[in-house]
């Protein structure tokens, strides 16, 4: 559960933005120690998504990365309080609208690329592309 900032309310993967000098790899590794207080010798990259927001000229580019392993115990921190579900009770209903699309995929198993344009409300999805892969990943979004 995000507790504050883009997200707030909701729940989301632990993550964050890439910091200078540091891979797309390396980010996350640090996102999850610094928000879940775990670590893990193993991130898989399984799923590549941009995201963008009526009248608001960035996009997001975003890595997912999956484990089946941690070090440690999920602790709450200032940021995220952790909180696990089983697969048939995924808080679909207060999570990003895009998640329920593309978590389903990355459950079976299978790595994933898509696109999703968004309202400004941040809850509506204007148009959506999502594809699963067998392939390599994309290093990134060719816009
Ligand atoms: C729009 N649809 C979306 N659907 C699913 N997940 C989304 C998302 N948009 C962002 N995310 C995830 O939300 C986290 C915070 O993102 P982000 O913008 O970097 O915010 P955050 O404030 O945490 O960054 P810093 O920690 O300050 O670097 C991060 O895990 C990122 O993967």
């Amino acid at each position: 559960m995000k507790k504050r900032g883009f997200g707030h309310g909701k729940f989301n993967g632990f993550g964050g933005k890439v910091e200078e000098g540091e891979t797309i790899l390396q980010g996350a590794h640090r996102e999850l120690e610094e928000e879940a207080f775990v670590t893990t010798p193993e991130l898989h990259r399984v799923g590549l998504l941009l995201f963008t927001f009526e009248n608001d000229p960035k996009a997001l580019e975003v890595h997912v990365f999956l484990t089946k392993t941690y070090n440690g115990e999920p602790k709450e921190s200032e940021e995220m309080r952790p909180e696990w579900f089983s697969y048939d009770a995924i808080p679909f209903d207060t999570m990003w609208a895009d998640d329920k699309y593309w978590l389903p995929i990355l459950l079976q198993g299978k790595r994933f690329v898509g696109r999703f344009d968004l309202k400004q409300d941040q809850s509506t999805i204007i148009k959506e592309e999502l594809k699963a892969i067998d392939t390599e990943l994309p290093s990134e979004w060719e816009l």
